[in-house]
């Protein structure tokens, strides 16, 4: 891309920054009752650290509880009105609904639900695993699911939202991430026709899905940094943009703005193009078959 390509992207992106961070008063989630998942690291940790220094209410979850622990005392320390955990895997339907549950228990209502955890997630060529499939899915959508269904009565209470963090292997095909990729289309198929149901029914809920490209979380950059020709977006200003998009509503995310707008773009114009680009963006000779 041209310096004067560069230069373009930059200021708008830039300028979009600048848009957002004026329409966006930090108050908007003071006091507000937010349900994070997968919030022991990456993303998640860094949203929970947003809302704690906007003064909301976080209960947070993942497997580790060390890591919970530590992430619970940050945000008291950062200004939380209030700060729990939950710990266990979204492998078990259970444990969705009981996050809910303590929300209530906790709370007694709730104004927004971010479904950000994700299961183990390999970056290689599919080998042919269906039941490594079955297992994502229910990790990465089904659990979102079970939570959306136990959450919308105390959201349509609220008026409330649901934050989905995808990705934009959950809009094209990008290769090496088959699986993973199938449970974040499903997640676009299943809340994309559920926003149609709660608008068509005057259901004051909504549903932001979260378009989000390479982000340097330790997890991520451990998986495919040997295959990255550039380093990923920030997980501290991607998570902001998260919360931002989810208390202003939005339909959809994409971040880092630029590289995933136009993708998306290409892609409806020039799937073929994209597909090769995509390629091209890859060290793919780096990917050796397990
Ligand atoms: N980083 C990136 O490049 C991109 C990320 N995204 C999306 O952003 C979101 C966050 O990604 P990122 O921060 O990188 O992920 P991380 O791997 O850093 O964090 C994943 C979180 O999920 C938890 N988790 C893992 N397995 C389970 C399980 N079985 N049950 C419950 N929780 C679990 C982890 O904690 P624990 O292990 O303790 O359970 C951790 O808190 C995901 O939805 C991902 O798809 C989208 C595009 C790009
Ligand atoms: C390579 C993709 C970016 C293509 C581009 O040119 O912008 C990345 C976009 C999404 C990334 C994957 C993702 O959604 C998160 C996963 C998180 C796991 O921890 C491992 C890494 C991911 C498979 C990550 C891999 C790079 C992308 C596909």
């Amino acid at each position: 891309m041209a310096v004067r390509e560069i230069s373009v992207v930059c200021a708008v992106d830039c300028l979009i920054l600048l848009i957002s961070f004026l329409i966006f008063p930090v108050q908007m989630l003071k006091g507000k009752r937010v349900i994070i998942t997968g919030a022991s690291t990456g993303i998640g940790e860094q949203m929970a650290y947003h809302l704690a220094r906007m003064g909301a209410h976080v209960l947070i979850t993942a497997r580790t509880e060390a890591k919970l622990q530590k992430v619970v005392t940050r945000c008291l320390e950062l200004g939380a009105a209030s700060a729990h955990y939950m710990n266990g895997s979204m492998e078990d339907m259970a444990l969705a609904e009981d996050v809910v549950k303590e929300a209530k228990q906790l709370w007694g209502g709730l104004d927004m639900l971010i479904l950000n955890h994700i299961g183990y997630t390999y970056f290689n060529y599919f080998d042919g695993d269906v039941e490594y499939i079955r297992k994502l899915l229910e990790i990465n959508f089904l659990s979102y699911v079970a939570m959306t269904v136990s959450a919308l009565p105390m959201l349509k209470e609220s008026g409330g939202s649901i934050l989905v963090v995808s990705s934009t292997a959950g809009k094209i095909g990008i290769p090496f991430v088959a699986p993973y990729s199938a449970t974040k289309f499903a997640l676009d198929g299943f809340f994309s026709s559920l926003r149609q149901e709660l608008i068509i029914e005057n259901i004051n809920v909504s549903i932001t899905l979260c378009i989000l490209g390479y982000i340097a979380t330790e997890t991520a950059e451990k998986t495919v940094s040997h295959v990255m020709q550039k380093p990923g977006a920030p997980k501290e200003e991607c998570a902001l943009e998260i919360i931002k998009s989810g208390a202003l509503r939005k339909r959809e995310l994409y971040y880092p703005y630029t590289i995933v707008r136009i993708a998306l773009l290409i892609r409806d114009w020039a799937p073929e193009f994209l597909d090769s680009l995509t390629r091209n963006s890859l060290n793919v000779e780096n990917v050796k078959k397990s």
